[in-house]
């Protein structure tokens, strides 16, 4: 297992408190932003599976634009919430709204339309593409309309902006000396981190990660932190990371929430999260 990776196991609490003394022990969900609506809740979600119980009445609110962190261990029902908030799966009992409005069973395309975007822990990109074509197509309109014309004219009607913003991405991440490269010769790593620039082509208010750092390279996780917090700080909005890489996720997050057994157990800033017992306990079994 590598360093700061999480898993079941009499190790996993040691490699949870490394470094990080609590100084925030307690603390709760923020207050409601200034508009008066969550970016983001999840409300009592549930979820069975057959006679496996995913989700328990999992619940948060996120006010504030930022980058979160949802950590567990393995079967804790993150995937699941996860596929909830995205509309991959739908719960069976529970709600998710988005600024406030009642998305529970909108469907995935529906969603994205409002503004959501999601990686998953597959890697996904055209390898025979060049960077920039990964990313023009990223920015595609997906209507129906826009199929349409392009059946028709052949023509690829790009959003205006599209192409500076794939510039501006390239250099974000770092990949810009590779733009007319395929991306084939990427390393698995600069691969995710182009797949997480093709998800933020059309900057998406609420952005889900899942497991972001799962595969790479420790030489190109300082790389792909860096590339988030820009990223972040260039666009804003809420970045959502489902993540086993405690090292990797609490020097990133400004607030972490842990599921447990289906349902959130602590939620707060990575000091508080990481001294709190009932955490270190889950995370032991
Ligand atoms: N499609 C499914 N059918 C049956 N059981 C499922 C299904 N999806 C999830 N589960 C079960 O629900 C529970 C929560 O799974 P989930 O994948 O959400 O956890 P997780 O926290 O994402 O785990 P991991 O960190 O291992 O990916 C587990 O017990 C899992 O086996």
């Amino acid at each position: 297992m590598a360093a700061g990776v999480l898993r079941r196991g009499a190790g996993d609490a040691d490699a949870f408190r490394a470094g990080r003394p609590g100084r925030h022990p307690g603390a709760r969900v923020p207050a409601q932003g200034s508009r008066g609506l969550m970016l983001l809740e999840a409300r009592d979600l549930t979820k069975n599976f057959g006679g496996v119980r995913a989700l328990d009445g999992a619940g948060f609110a996120i006010a504030e634009a930022g980058i979160v962190g949802l950590i567990g261990p393995n079967g804790a029902g993150k995937t699941t919430l996860f596929d909830m908030i995205a509309g991959r799966q739908f719960p069976d009992a529970g709600r998710v709204t988005l600024d406030g409005r009642d998305v529970t069973g909108l469907p995935p395309e529906r969603r994205a339309a409002l503004g959501l975007a999601r990686t998953f822990q597959e890697c996904r990109v055209f390898p025979e593409w060049t960077l920039r074509e990964n990313l023009l197509f990223a920015a595609r309109p997906r209507s129906f309309a826009s199929a349409l014309l392009r059946a028709f004219t052949r023509q690829e009607a790009l959003p205006g902006g599209a192409a500076a913003r794939a510039e501006e991405l390239l250099r974000l991440a770092t990949l810009d000396a590779y733009a007319d490269a395929p991306a084939s010769i990427l390393s698995f790593g600069q691969r995710r981190m182009l797949e997480i620039a093709s998800a933020l082509m059309t900057r998406p208010r609420w952005l889900l990660l899942d497991e972001p750092a799962a595969g790479i390279n420790p030489g190109l996780l300082d790389a792909l932190g860096r590339f988030l917090r820009r990223a972040h700080a260039d666009q804003g909005g809420l970045f959502l990371i489902v993540e086993h890489n405690m090292e990797f996720i609490m020097g990133l997050a400004g607030r972490i929430i842990v599921m447990h057994q289906g349902a959130v157990l602590a939620d707060g800033p990575p000091e508080a999260v990481q001294s709190d017992e009932a955490v270190i306990e889950a995370y032991l079994g």
